[in-house]
């Protein structure tokens, strides 16, 4: 059975936290009509924050929220996501909506089994600068979703910036920690960078004025030249000058290893969060 999906149906976000509010944001600004977008979610603050600031239609809880709504995203936690998948299953039956996930770890094949079978579903992982449009998502689509339905999940994400379609499954672990957990890997280079400078005696709002037009500056430099990361590296490596110490610093501190490790264990605590909240 396909999933009961057309072009003008409202989409209903079950969750309202930080992600949600972050893909809420790519949305409106890419011209999806407020009246258009639902939003679920239990802290009356958040839901306040949401209306004012998008004017999205905000409920308490999750069951006001969804009938005739055709594509239901879940933006909850994966500890709660069973619970919560569990309490919609007989709308679920009756709507037949496309259901949308971005929970870490947890599969297409525990969230169509949790809404009672039948269900289209997308498992997506998004990332926080969904906010600016400056996004990228994986998505992985199980059997039941048609054409209509991966067109429909597509369109919703690629507000929120690039879209990649993932064909296994298994891979989407891997997706999720490299670019779902990715930003706060280039957070923390920055924090670790503003540190350092501070500690060499640079004012902090010095530090952080060089800290953040360097990421900005690097990071528009990979993606708009067609050099791959080791050639502009390169480039910025004088033989015998400043970056060639720094560079041979983190590399004999294995910071190569380390990146692989933390992808690593990053990925296996996706398999956890599925098994562990089966
Ligand atoms: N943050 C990120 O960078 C990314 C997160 N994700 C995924 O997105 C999902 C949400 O993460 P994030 O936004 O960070 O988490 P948040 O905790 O900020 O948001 C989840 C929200 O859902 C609410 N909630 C709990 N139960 C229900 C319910 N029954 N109905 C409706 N809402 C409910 C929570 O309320 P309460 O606090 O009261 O429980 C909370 O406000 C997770 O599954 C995560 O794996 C994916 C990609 C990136
Ligand atoms: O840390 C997490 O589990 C979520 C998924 C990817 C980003 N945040």
């Amino acid at each position: 059975m396909m999933s009961n999906v057309g072009a003008q149906q409202a989409i209903v976000f079950i969750g309202g936290g930080n992600m949600a509010r972050s893909l809420i944001g790519g949305l409106i600004a890419a011209g999806t009509p407020a009246s258009a977008i639902r939003v679920a979610e239990p802290v009356a603050e958040l839901r306040d924050t949401l209306a004012r600031d998008f004017g999205v239609s905000v409920f308490g809880d999750a069951i006001a929220a969804v009938p005739d709504t055709g594509i239901w995203v879940f933006a909850v936690k994966p500890q709660v996501m069973r619970t919560v998948c569990e309490s919609l299953a007989g709308h679920a039956r009756a709507i037949r909506p496309l259901a949308v996930s971005i929970a870490a770890g947890i599969t297409a094949e525990q969230l169509e089994r949790w809404l009672g079978g039948g269900v289209g579903v997308v498992r997506c992982m998004p990332n926080t600068p969904a906010l600016l449009g400056a996004g990228v998502t994986g998505l992985f689509a199980n059997a039941q979703v048609d054409a209509d339905g991966r067109a429909a999940a597509e369109s919703l994400l690629s507000s929120a910036g690039k879209t990649v379609w993932i064909e296994d499954e298994a891979k989407m672990d891997a997706v999720t920690a490299v670019s779902g957990s990715g930003p706060a890997y280039v957070f923390l280079l920055a924090e670790a960078m503003e540190a350092a400078a501070r500690t060499q005696g640079l004012p902090d709002d010095a530090a952080r004025a060089l800290v953040l037009q360097t990421v900005l500056g690097a990071a528009r430099m990979l993606t708009e030249s067609d050099e791959p990361p080791a050639e502009l590296r390169r480039r910025v490596t004088s033989p015998g000058g400043t970056t060639q110490a720094a560079v041979e610093t983190f590399e004999a501190g294995g910071f190569r290893e380390l990146v692989a490790q933390a992808i690593a264990n990053a990925t296996e605590r996706g398999r956890q969060l599925s098994a562990a909240n089966d």
